[in-house]
């Protein structure tokens, strides 16, 4: 069997996709659970494009003990310069170094000549190596690229010392088929006196990415890219999970593994879903809602009978468990830190008590809490970026078309806690129009959802809010879970306006 590595983007390529904006915090919190998960590198940002980005590598740089670590870079010096900095206390570093090289791109984009791309490639790829003992190179729009001057670029990064070669299907255009037969090709034809790991990836354009990655694999791949939940740019990249499943429950047809910890799974989708602020579609594969649940007579009769008839993953394998530690109102302090263990989550004893208060209070509610709930309540309550937050909510009914909404809000910064009231035609356009007061800035607010998380009348709700910054047009997106749907929306809204504060204060 080959061991496959994994490779995850989800904080630079993930970061790409349109709302999601990781704080600096919430990124090392993810690579320190991906190292967790099993991903062997982790690219943590493209170093040059921003102060936060060059900050979050180099802080996952110092934070990772066994995962290595790398950082995207243009065909630019001055990119691999600020990676070698930020990357400077890694442990195990790489670099990335792409460009691109299909026709379109080369003449519109770039603006130059394949021989000068070429030419660029050699010098890029040769002075990476100068700084890092491992340079992954990228030919961008590699399945829109001409397949024979493909080979060049490919042999022309491996002749100047790259190690790994990552083929993009960078609009989700490939095939399975065409893409197997261009890792064929290249692994056959690329020549090379020291050791080079190919690998894919995969867009979804096409809705391809988890077939295309895996045809890859079929036909000498040896690391795959992508990112949890599959998020990413436009339908976003390939979900590792989905590949990692994949290789376990057909290993036959694979012949591979990985190192995955496929039962820390779930706890990995949910952090990545609870910090992007989007929420994971009920017909997931692997990790949806849905995904383990069955409707129709004649399956769970099936089901019933032996659960192989239906079920080709169990809930277990990903890490999903069925309550083995039920938890109510009467549960202390014990059981609940164990059932946290439990669902693989680590707090601080300060940042336990206050879940510990929110778990009683939820428990007052509600008959019994599930693991869902909890998961729920970590999520809705635990932001890693909590300066600004949440105390209450309260509402007066003026007159059957006005509501009037008190909303607390304390600033950790400052140490402060301030009580705004305002009007609105509804609840929530009283409560958001108060949260508005408070930050005093412009936001368009694009859409609103809700959501019950967990089954029953008494169930938790989930709202997710979509904003732009009308001053930078950038898109956040944001949650906020509670058993009240109206402290849902505050949260979520607030969270969504902190965001915007913080990008203007930049
Ligand atoms: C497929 C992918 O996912 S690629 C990665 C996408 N990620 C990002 O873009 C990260 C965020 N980007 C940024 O912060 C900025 O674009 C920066 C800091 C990287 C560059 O900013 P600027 O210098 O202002 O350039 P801008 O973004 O406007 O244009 C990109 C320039 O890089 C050039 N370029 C693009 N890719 C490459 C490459 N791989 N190698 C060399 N040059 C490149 C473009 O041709 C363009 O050059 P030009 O200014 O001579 O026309
Ligand atoms: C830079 C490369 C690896 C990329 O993200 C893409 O082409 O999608």
């Amino acid at each position: 069997m080959r061991k496959i590595e994994f490779l995850d983007t989800s904080l630079r390529d993930g970061e790409q996709t349109p709302g999601v904006n990781f704080s600096v915090q919430e990124k090392i919190d993810i690579a320190k659970q991906l190292e967790k998960w099993g991903i062997s590198a982790i690219e943590a940002g493209f170093p040059a494009a921003s102060p936060d980005s060059f900050l979050a590598v180099s802080e996952i740089a110092k934070a990772m003990t066994s995962t290595a670590v790398t950082g995207l870079c243009r065909c630019v010096k001055g990119d691999i310069d600020k990676a070698s900095l930020a990357l400077k206390d890694a442990k195990y570093p790489q670099v990335h170094v792409f460009i691109a090289t299909s026709p379109v791109h080369m003449e519109y984009k770039l603006k130059m000549t394949p021989d000068e791309v070429i030419a660029s490639i050699a010098e890029h790829v040769t002075y990476a190596r100068s700084l890092f003992e491992i340079v992954e190179f990228s030919p961008e729009d590699a399945t829109r690229t001409d397949k024979d001057f493909l080979l060049k670029a490919v042999q022309t990064a491996v002749d100047n010392g790259a190690t790994y070669i990552n083929i993009p299907d960078t609009v989700g255009y490939t095939t399975p088929e065409e893409f197997g037969q261009i890792f064929k090709f290249l692994i056959e034809n690329v020549k090379t006196d020291h050791k080079i790991i190919f690998s894919p990836h995969c867009h979804d354009d096409l809705g391809m990415a988890t077939a295309n990655t895996l045809a890859a694999i079929k036909n000498g791949a040896g690391r795959v890219e992508g990112t949890v939940n599959g998020i990413g740019e436009r339908a976003g990249n390939v979900a590792l999970e989905e590949v990692a499943v994949a290789l376990h429950i057909r290993k036959d047809y694979y012949q591979a593994t990985s190192d995955i910890v496929l039962n820390r799974t779930k706890t990995t989708a949910d952090m990545i879903s609870r910090y992007s602020g989007l929420s994971i579609p009920k017909n997931k594969a692997v990790t949806g809602g849905n995904a383990f649940a069955h409707e129709s007579g004649i399956h769970q009769d099936g089901v019933l009978k032996n659960p192989e008839t239906y079920e080709i993953i169990t809930p277990e394998l990903v890490g999903i468990k069925f309550n083995s530690l039920p938890l109510g109102k009467l549960s202390g302090r014990h059981a609940f830190k164990e059932k946290l263990k439990e669902l693989e989550f680590e707090f601080t004893d300060e940042e336990l008590n206050q879940h510990f208060a929110n778990f009683k209070k939820l428990a007052d509610k509600k008959k019994e809490i599930t693991d869902e709930d909890v998961r729920a309540l970590i999520l809705g309550h635990n932001s890693a970026d909590s300066e600004i937050t949440l105390e209450d909510v309260r509402l007066s009914y003026n007159s059957s078309d006005e509501q009037e909404a008190r909303v607390s809000i304390f600033n950790k910064a400052i140490q402060e806690s301030k009580e705004i009231d305002a009007k609105g035609s509804g609840s929530v356009e009283a409560i958001f129009n108060a949260i508005d007061n408070y930050f005093d800035q412009d936001v368009t607010l694009e859409s609103y959802e809700i959501d019950a998380i967990t089954s029953g009348i008494d169930a938790q709700a989930e709202v997710q809010v979509n904003v732009t910054n009308p001053k930078t047009g950038t898109h956040f997106s944001a949650r906020g879970i509670d058993y009240d749907v109206l402290k849902a929306s505050a949260q979520a809204y607030l969270r969504a306006n902190a965001f915007i504060k913080r990008e203007n204060e930049k």
